[in-house]
């Protein structure tokens, strides 16, 4: 069951309406919808769109080989010959293609080669094809950031972001989505210099307070249940979909998850005053700015804002330089582990 994000499936489409000219990086708070939405633009999408999904989180990539693993998915293994094949099977499966397909030879030079370069310049080929027969590629690649730290002949990520130029702005060949929740690699990609001026930023936060009240009313909540909830977690739509399963005792698990969120931060605050007392200092004073605030205005990220957001306990937006926590959740567990830590 999705629910509501209109005007951000209508900006999407009209995005993609136009020839692709900038890389464009989805990002927000976690669990905020990002993927779900994701999703619904590609089921919204007219058919003559073929949509490439990358998606890097589902196994650790430590290795180019993992990574060429999961570029080239095992679904379109030895199934084509050339590349004409490739795109033929391409045009064929409709407007999701999973992975690109290619010749088993020439995987095995890529792999072999060790060069992603030629990895890339075969998908750019691919999608040149697919132009020529009429159709739109869309690539979207889910949590770029856990190729980080790759390197194959220097930083895989680079390699990454100049294909992505290559796609968007120079050769107009594919729209790139890239979707992440980590807000401390956003901030690096806002302030790389072989992003400027080629990429956009589409921010999807948790629902508002009206769209989270009517879709819990729209499941079958009273107007005071669904008030609760909001009170408890905000409008971020994991929560919403898990309070529909507990409404029978619907008080007593949102206290049960605040416990939860707070005794981990209690833990995982103890387990660093153990190890860094200064950082624990530090990183109390950052915690209590959230006593009496929602949101606060951050200009570096020192060492306790790197701890609180890499532990998803706050959200860091590098465009309006804000920090806030990462959800209602997170705001109610920091001033409760305030009171038992402080
Ligand atoms: N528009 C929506 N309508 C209904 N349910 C939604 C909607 N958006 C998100 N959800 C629910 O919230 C869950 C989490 O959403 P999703 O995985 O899309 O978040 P995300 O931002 O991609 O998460 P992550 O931070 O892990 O990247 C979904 O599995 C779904 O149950």
């Amino acid at each position: 069951m999705f629910f509501d994000r209109e005007r951000e499936l209508g900006k999407l489409l009209r995005m993609v309406s136009y020839d692709p000219n900038m890389i464009t990086f989805i990002y927000g708070p976690i669990n905020s919808g990002k993927t779900a939405l994701m999703n619904e633009f590609v089921k919204r999408l007219p058919n003559d769109y073929v949509v490439f999904q990358v998606n890097l989180r589902r196994t650790p990539i430590t290795s180019y080989e993992e990574f060429v693993d999961i570029l080239f998915s095992l679904e379109f293994r030895d199934r084509v010959k050339t590349l004409k094949e490739a795109v033929s099977l391409i045009l064929s499966a409709g407007k999701e293609a999973f992975g690109f397909p290619i010749p088993a030879e020439l995987l095995n030079e890529i792999v072999r080669e060790k060069k992603p370069k030629n990895a890339f310049a075969y998908i750019a080929t691919l999608m040149k094809e697919v132009k020529e027969a009429g159709k739109n590629s869309i690539l979207i690649v889910d949590e770029l950031q856990v190729i980080g730290d790759l390197k194959v002949n220097g930083p895989l990520i680079y390699e990454m972001f100049n294909f992505f130029v290559h796609l968007t702005k120079e050769e107009h060949l594919a729209h790139v989505f890239v979707v992440t929740s980590d807000s401390l690699f956003i901030e690096k990609v806002y302030n790389e210099a072989v992003l400027q001026g080629r990429s956009s930023y589409f921010f999807v936060d948790d629902f508002d307070k009206e769209t989270a009240l009517k879709f819990l009313v729209s499941q079958g909540f009273t107007n005071d249940e669904a008030e609760l909830v909001w009170s408890y977690f905000g409008g971020k739509p994991v929560y919403l979909v898990e309070a529909l399963k507990h409404r029978e005792e619907l008080k007593e698990w949102c206290e049960e998850v605040l416990e939860d969120r707070t005794s981990w931060l209690v833990l995982s605050l103890n387990s660093i005053r153990r190890k860094n007392s200064e950082l624990f200092k530090d990183i109390l004073v950052l915690l209590n700015e959230f006593i009496d605030r929602e949101i606060v205005k951050c200009n570096e990220i020192d060492d306790a804002v790197f701890w609180a957001v890499k532990n998803n306990i706050l959200f860091f937006d590098p465009r309006k330089r804000l920090l806030r926590p990462q959800g209602r959740l997170e705001l109610l567990a920091i001033r409760k582990a305030l009171d038992e830590v402080g």
